[in-house]
C-alpha cells in the first residue's frame, strides 16, 4: 500500500496524497547534502541535533551521508496555544544530554514553515555558548515564514501546501510514508 502510493496519486483514509518528492528524489538530495556538510566540517566533529518527532527519520538518512566523526543528540519542541505562537514561544519537553558550550552544531529539521521553531531554537542554543550553529533543513515553505530563518543546507524549497511523509506528520499519520505528498483534504 505505501510502496504503490509512492508513485501516484491514492486515497488514504478520505484524504488524497498528491506526491512532491519521491524517495529516490529525497534521497539524491540527501546525499548532495551530506557531501557539503562533509566538506564543509572537514576537521571538526559536529553535533547534529534532530528536532523530534518530524525530523527523525531525515537526521537517520543525513548523518549517514556525512563521513566525518560526529555525535547525534534530540530535543522536543512544543508549542503553545495559537496566541502564544504567533509570539514565537516555543517550550522545550526535552532538552539535549549532550552540553553545547564549544561545539558545532548542526540543527536537523524536517520543515521550516513560520519560522517560530527555529528561530526560538537556534537563539537558544546559540545563547548557550555553542561555537556555531548552523541548520539543516529537507523542507523550506518560504511563503508562510514570519520569522527570518537562516537555512545553511536545504533540501527543497516548497509551495504553501500541507506535506506529509518522510517524518511529516497530520495528527501524527504519514510520517512513515517513504515520499512526501501534499495532503489534501477531501
Ligand atoms: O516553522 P514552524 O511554523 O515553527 O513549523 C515547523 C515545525 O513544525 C513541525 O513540528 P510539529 O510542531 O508539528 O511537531 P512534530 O515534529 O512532532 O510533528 C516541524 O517539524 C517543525 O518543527
Ligand atoms: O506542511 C507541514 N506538514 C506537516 N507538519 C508541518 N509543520 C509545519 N508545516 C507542516
Ligand atoms: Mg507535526
Amino acid at each position: 500500500m505505501i510502496a504503490s502510493a509512492a508513485n501516484s496519486s491514492s486515497e488514504f483514509n478520505n484524504s488524497k496524497l498528491i506526491p512532491l518528492f519521491s524517495a529516490e528524489q529525497i534521497q539524491n538530495r540527501i546525499q548532495e547534502m551530506g557531501a557539503e556538510i562533509t566538506r564543509d566540517y572537514a576537521g571538526r566533529e559536529p553535533l547534529l541535533v534532530g528536532v523530534l518527532k518530524g525530523a527523525c527519520v531525515f537526521i537517520s538518512d543525513l548523518m549517514r551521508a556525512i563521513d566525518l566523526p560526529l555525535a547525534v543528540d534530540f530535543m522536543a519542541i512544543s508549542s503553545y496555544g495559537s496566541q502564544m505562537r504567533t509570539s514565537g514561544e516555543v517550550r522545550i519537553i526535552k532538552d539535549l544530554d549532550t552540553p553545547v558550550e564549544g561545539r558545532d552544531i548542526l540543527v536537523v529539521e524536517d520543515i521550516v514553515d513560520t519560522g517560530l521553531t527555529l528561530s526560538y531554537l537556534l537563539a537558544s542554543l546559540h545563547a548557550r555558548g555553542a561555537r556555531s550553529v548552523k541548520l539543516a533543513a529537507l523542507l523550506d515553505k518560504w511563503e508562510r515564514r514570519e520569522r527570518p530563518v537562516q537555512i545553511d543546507y536545504l533540501g527543497f524549497k516548497i509551495p504553501d501546501a500541507f506535506v506529509v511523509g518522510y517524518g511529516l506528520d497530520y495528527a501524527e499519520r504519514y510520517r512513515n510514508l517513504p515520499y512526501i505528498a501534499v495532503l489534501k483534504e477531501d
